[in-house]
């Protein structure tokens, strides 16, 4: 199979869908890897680098999306990239389509096959595509967090770990998933009174053993959550229902219940954000206010670590990509129930339901569109 890495286009972008040891194992197996020129560099691969590993590096992206048979991404397909897809080729990247209708739209009607990372599932209902880059939103969350809570940043004013004789700051975690214990860990570590909020009452009997003691759990209602805002100083949204629009668990009128300078970051904006006033930002442009309340939303944090998250992902999404280059996509889905949960559109037609019931689109089962 001919497989065409294309270098990122989002804002401060700066991850690569494959590294250069991934590109030897690709073509080990018999196939063809094209990259775009440059794509690797700001991960810390030069073009040499690939083409010692058996890679051809194309300098015309229109060139590299036309030959390849499956596009390698780590963002989702951007406007201007929506013309490039066509009919029958496979693109296995992050799509997130429950926020982004416009997209969804664009590769129902390219008629492309779209494998998403991040719903790729275990039969532990784990996600193993999404699981590292969490990681590092949610270590990121908090330390961005902690930087947006200095005056000069936008913030109240508070360093997040306190000082001896002076109490440090109260963080809300929305969600103890990946991200929430992640962002939890790095906060409470920081020194940080933090309390971390799940629906999932085992979750929450699992992170009360195990985290620090100065993280305590609360079951996630709304009445919870409107206790804590008047004392909140940083709030971290990290939600999921796989594959599905984030719940608004923080409503506009809740702002009024915070104090002026109070730092919400939402995580799971890349599922359109689990606070109302959300929208999603850039790593140029990461904050704005409402109500006095400082919001930071950006879609893509991970890209603003490459040297980390590139190798992250590289390291969970190649032995699938391997899988899917081999059988083809329809044999590799057959074969392996994980990558099948992945599969969201194929030739037009959507085949994950809570992406259709987002947009009120019809959708079919997988057995509909493979047999
Ligand atoms: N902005 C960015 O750059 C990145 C965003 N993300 C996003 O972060 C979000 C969270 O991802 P993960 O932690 O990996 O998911 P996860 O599935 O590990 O955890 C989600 C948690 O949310 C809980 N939850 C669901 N409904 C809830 C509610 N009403 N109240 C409280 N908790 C609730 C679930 O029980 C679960 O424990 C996802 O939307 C993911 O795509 C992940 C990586 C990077
Ligand atoms: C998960 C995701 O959207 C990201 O890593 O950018
Ligand atoms: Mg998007």
């Amino acid at each position: 199979m001919i497989i065409g890495i294309p270098k990122e286009i989002k804002t401060h972008e700066n991850r690569v869908a494959i590294q250069p040891g991934g590109v030897v194992q690709l073509t080990r197996n018999g196939h063809d890897v094209f990259i775009q020129k440059s794509a690797g560099v700001g991960s810390g691969f030069s073009d040499k680098d690939y083409e010692q590993a058996g890679a051809t590096i194309l300098d015309d992206v229109e060139d590299l999306w036309q030959r390849a048979e499956m596009i390698m991404k780590v963002k989702e397909p951007i406007a201007e990239e929506y013309p490039r897809m066509r009919e029958g080729q496979i693109i296995f990247t992050y799509f997130h389509f429950a926020a982004d209708e416009a997209l969804t739209k664009a590769v129902m009607e390219s008629g492309c096959i779209a494998i998403a990372y991040e719903t790729v599932e275990k039969a532990d209902r784990s996600l193993p595509l999404l699981i590292p880059m969490s990681e590092v939103a949610g270590r990121m969350a908090a330390q961005e967090g902690a930087v947006y809570l200095e005056k000069p940043k936008g913030g109240l004013g508070k360093l997040i770990g306190g000082i001896p004789g002076v109490q440090p700051a109260n963080v809300l975690v929305l969600g103890g998933g990946v991200v929430g214990v992640n962002a939890a860990k790095v906060a409470a570590g920081m020194g940080a009174r933090t309390t971390i909020m799940d629906i999932n009452m085992p979750r929450l009997r699992y992170l009360d053993d195990v985290m620090e003691k100065n993280v305590t759990t609360m079951f996630s209602s709304e009445a919870n959550i409107r206790k804590l805002l008047p004392d909140v100083d940083l709030i971290i949204g990290a939600v999921l229902k796989p594959g599905a629009k984030a719940p608004h668990l923080i409503t506009r009128d809740m702002l009024k219940d915070m104090k002026p300078g109070t730092v919400l970051v939402d995580v799971a904006i890349d599922q359109g954000g689990c606070f109302e006033t959300s929208k999603p930002t850039t790593h140029k442009d990461p904050v704005y206010l409402v109500d006095d309340v400082l919001h930071y939303c950006v879609a893509n944090m991970p890209g603003a670590v490459p040297f980390t998250s590139t190798l992250g992902l590289t390291n969970v999404t190649l032995p699938y990509a391997v899988d899917i280059a081999n059988m083809g996509w329809k044999k590799a889905i057959q074969k392996d129930p994980e990558l099948l949960k992945g599969l969201n559109i194929a030739n037009g037609t959507i085949v994950y339901e809570d992406v259709a019931k987002a947009f009120d689109l019809d959708w079919k089962p997988v057995d509909e569109v493979i047999n």
